[in-house]
């Protein structure tokens, strides 16, 4: 990753254009205050420069300028203080924001964004906080880079036009400068960028599956291949940091140089034949308020850098179009499924996942699609939870064509309860409630009744209240598979969606499940994508797919 291709330089500096103006009002106040600051700077530099040449016998300051010199001193302190906390609060206001529309997005697509776990929380949490550098500390200082030192300079040039003009001067070469070690400085930091992101996939994708590296002895191999991921890692960040070593030398040689100038040219000073000494002090004392903001700005040049490469790989999300469609009045209480000549494609270089299969399916019924391996069961599925949309035919529920409809809609139609139940941190009254935020006790325990998770639950600890998931009490294969169905008895829904739900149980532990499933089915509209053996548990009508197609229609040549 060299450098970002045209596009998606174009996406990432759109992004950021548009965010910047939503920060446009809060943006005004770090940029006020740097400028209070600044004009402070100004002041303190005559009063200093008053003090001065006072204790060279030049002028008559006394105790009234060092206290007013002190006074601005603290003011500045404390201006500092709240343009630090004004540019906290626009970062932080950013973030949220764009945190929260990514999170949206990536929840809103679902399964139908197939980005690995890992790049997907790189997304919400590594590539949101490297945006943040560049509205706390990036846009304030880019403004004030230009505001604050035109202010200075001008101040200078009241007092003395040429040492006004010295400073512009010294103050054109910081970008030319900062841009020349930029041009490296951008490569090496998206570079770095590259380097975490693969050493954070690697470290995500190998500790998920610490048991098989552990089973195959393969964890020193393992550690070995991590560790020089980690020396690249530490090479990249080094490059960057020289580079950022290099442009703080720039700054410093810039300063140098005006110093010198002014120096020269207010060189009768040391003399003590200068004839308007405070003018003099006051120009070289200016120099450090001059540049502060300058070093500010190039302190912040790796920031914006650094969010360029983020908003690269942000932009294509948050600039898609959303989901689109109708939205449902309201949820049917009895739904007919019909697919006519379905052709579904992940890959137009591969066959066709679905080759024009058509059926038909009625309230109380229940459809069961057999077939080998990647035959195409999962993908009528998906279809009918609004993850894919199909490449031809016509999919429509009660004479309504799907497509119409907006993918979250569909899924209001229908429950799903997959091979292996996804169980959440929790107790597991909470884990059913997430079928339906608003349901009372009195129906997740119905449907936990009905799901027989109270056959289990009764023997726990805290019953329904046990916490299970992550870090608490394991729940078995079966178990956690009487929770998903539990879930889809609290949805109530008049579509039920089944993908193998009893593949992975034994067989006493499948019958109690395929049970509570079958009741489950009655008076619904059902779709269960099965194995043979598990199919004899359910009443229906079969539909066997072959590579995409009814089997039958296969077998016969259409
Ligand atoms: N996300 C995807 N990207 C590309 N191809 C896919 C994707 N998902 C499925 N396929 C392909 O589509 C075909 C049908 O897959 P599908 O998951 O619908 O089959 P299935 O009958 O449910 O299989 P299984 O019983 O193994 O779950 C397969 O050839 C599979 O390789």
């Amino acid at each position: 990753m060299a450098s970002l291709p045209a596009g998606a330089e174009a996406a990432a500096a759109a992004l950021l254009k548009r965010e910047a103006r939503s920060e446009r009002a809060r943006l005004r106040t770090p940029i006020l205050l740097g400028l209070g600051i600044a004009a402070c700077g100004i002041a303190q530099a005559l009063l200093v420069a008053r003090l001065l040449a006072t204790l060279l016998g030049r002028a008559e300051a006394g105790w009234g300028e060092l206290a007013a010199a002190a006074v601005l001193a603290v003011l500045m302190a404390g201006l500092a203080i709240a343009q630090e906390r004004a540019q906290v609060a626009v970062g932080e206001d950013a973030k949220a924001r764009l945190r929260a529309a990514v999170f949206e997005r990536l929840l809103a697509a679902g399964p139908q964004d197939e980005r690995a776990v890992g790049e997907k929380s790189a997304l919400v949490v590594e590539r949101i906080e490297a945006l943040e550098g560049y509205f706390a500390r990036w846009l304030p200082a880019a403004a004030l880079a230009m505001l604050a030192p035109l202010l200075i300079a001008g101040a200078a040039a009241l007092a003395d036009p040429v040492s006004g003009m010295i400073l512009l001067g010294a103050g054109l070469l910081v970008p030319v400068a900062q841009a020349i070690s930029g041009i490296g400085a951008g490569v090496a930091s998206r570079r770095q960028f590259a380097a975490l992101q693969r050493l954070s996939g690697r470290f995500l994708d190998r500790m998920r599956g610490l048991p098989v590296l552990v089973l195959l002895n393969q964890q020193d191999a393992e550690a070995k291949r991590l560790g020089a991921a980690a020396e690249e890692l530490r090479a990249r960040t080094m490059r960057v940091l020289r580079l950022a070593f290099i442009s703080t030398g720039a700054m410093e040689l810039i300063v140098g140089i005006a110093l010198a100038s002014l120096a020269y040219r207010h060189g009768h000073l040391v003399a003590g034949t200068h004839p308007a000494p405070v003018t003099a002090l006051f120009c070289l004392l200016l120099v450090p308020v001059f540049f502060a903001p300058l070093r500010a700005f190039a302190g912040a040049y790796h920031e914006q850098l650094a969010a360029r490469g983020a908003a690269a790989d942000l932009a294509p999300l948050l600039e898609a179009p959303g989901p689109q469609g109708l939205l449902l009045e309201e949820v049917p209480p009895k739904v007919t499924v019909t697919f006519h000549e379905v052709r579904l494609s992940y890959d137009a270089s591969r066959p066709a996942a679905l080759d024009g299969v058509s059926f038909r399916v009625l309230p109380g019924e229940t459809l069961l699609l057999t077939g080998e391996s990647g035959s195409g069961k999962t993908s009528i599925l998906r279809i009918l939870m609004g993850f894919r949309r199909p490449d031809g035919g016509r999919v429509a529920i009660n004479g309504h064509d799907i497509t119409l409809l907006a993918p979250g809609e569909l899924r209001r139609l229908s429950s799903y309860v997959g091979q292996r139940a996804h169980i959440f941190r929790g107790t597991i009254r909470e884990n059913i409630r997430f079928a339906r935020p608003d349901a009372d006790d009195a129906a997740i325990e119905a449907a936990a009744r009905a799901a027989q998770v109270m056959e289990f639950a009764a023997g726990l600890p805290a019953g329904l209240d046990t916490l299970v998931g992550e870090g608490g009490f394991g729940l078995s294969g079966g178990q956690a598979q009487r929770v998903a169905v539990a879930r889809a008895f609290l949805r109530d829904t008049p579509l039920v969606l089944l993908d193998e739900p009893t593949t992975h149980l034994d067989p006493g532990t499948e019958a109690v499940v395929l049970d509570a499933l079958r009741r489950l089915c009655v008076g619904r509209t059902a779709i269960v994508a099965t194995h043979a053996r598990a199919a004899r548990g359910y009443f229906g009508k079969v539909l066997q797919l072959s590579a995409g197609r009814d089997a039958a229609d296969r077998m016969a040549g259409n």
